[in-house]
């Protein structure tokens, strides 16, 4: 039975266990369940602390496990990204008072506050950088304020809880982090109940970021139509009952709906549909 680790609380947890409720699993509705057995698809699911499930993927005791980029790298345990998910996206980033520090050359022989030392000590040390970093469990936002550390560094989604310090990020991002399903580095073989888990989350991405297109257009324009919606392998062109016009059917990206509309409307397409995609698999 493959074992697979899901965030238990924290900004990932929920989007995690809808997307694997998504994918066809059966998830847990009450979160007190630590552990749920899902015999249908012969997979055991084990709700962990987002920070641990690097270090038990990385252990072998589970098969796989959904967490952040970032918490993967500050644990330094023995694993890696299988797949990413498309949610938890955040920066992660140096900040501190504006007058005070402007880049990261600065930030040399001060004090970094951050609940991800290990990420952070490797960032400075790759840039010939010495600082002193404090490990805070979290709200590391208040160690300026309370003459902890100089500087922070911390995950930034909307930049509100850094404000509310008084507090400007500065420097490159350290990391651009989101979802990932990891799996341990030293697994010889992927365990084939993992590449049907992988394939099922690849369908739940496409059937988010993709929508289907059908539109009629004149037999003449079905070149410059399907240039505008190439689709993932070639697009279904089929005849319709006056010869001289056809009917495509293509898909697009979801955050390209409008655009490409647009453009196929412009061309001569009518009759332009937009349906959701419910599942998939590629
Ligand atoms: N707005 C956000 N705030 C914090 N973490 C976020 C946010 N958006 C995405 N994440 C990601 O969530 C993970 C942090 O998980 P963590 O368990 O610390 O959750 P949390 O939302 O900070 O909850 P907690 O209150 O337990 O600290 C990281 O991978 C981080 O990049
Ligand atoms: O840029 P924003 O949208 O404001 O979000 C980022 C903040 O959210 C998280 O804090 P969280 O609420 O998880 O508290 P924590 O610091 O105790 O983990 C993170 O640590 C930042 O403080
Ligand atoms: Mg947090």
């Amino acid at each position: 039975m493959l074992r697979i680790a899901v965030p238990n609380k924290g900004s990932l947890s929920e989007p995690a266990v809808d997307m694997l409720r998504e994918a066809g699993y059966r998830q847990r509705h009450d979160p007190r369940v630590l552990v749920l057995v899902d015999p249908e698809n012969d997979i055991e699911f084990f709700f962990l602390r987002p920070r641990d499930i690097a270090v038990y993927v990385g252990s072998g005791t589970v098969d796989a496990g959904i967490t952040g980029r970032d918490l993967l790298l500050d644990s330094g345990a023995d694993a890696v990204e299988h797949m990413q998910l498309g949610f938890g996206g955040s920066t992660f980033r140096f900040a501190a008072p504006a007058d005070r520090v402007r880049e990261l050359a600065d930030v040399a022989g001060r004090r970094v506050a951050t609940s991800y030392p290990v990420l952070v000590g490797g960032y400075l040390r790759d840039r010939g950088v010495e600082a002193e970093v404090i490990r805070l469990d979290g709200a590391v936002e208040s160690a300026v304020q309370l003459g902890v550390a100089e500087v922070v560094a911390d995950v930034v989604s909307t930049g509100t809880t850094l404000r509310g310090a008084g507090l400007s990020v500065f420097g490159e991002p350290i990391l651009h982090s989101e979802a990932v399903l990891i799996r341990p580095r030293s697994q010889a073989d992927v365990p084939a109940g993992l590449e049907v888990l992988a394939r099922r989350l690849q369908g739940v991405l496409v059937a988010r970021q993709y929508v289907l297109m059908d539109y009629d257009v004149p037999t003449s324009l079905v070149e410059q139509a399907v240039a505008i919606t190439p689709g993932l392998e070639s697009p279904t062109v089929s005849p319709l009952h006056n010869s001289e016009w056809a009917a495509v059917r293509a898909m697009v990206r979801r955050d390209e709906t409008n655009r490409v509309m647009d453009a196929l409307y412009d061309l001569g397409a009518r009759a332009i549909l937009v349906t959701s995609i419910h599942a998939c698999r590629l």
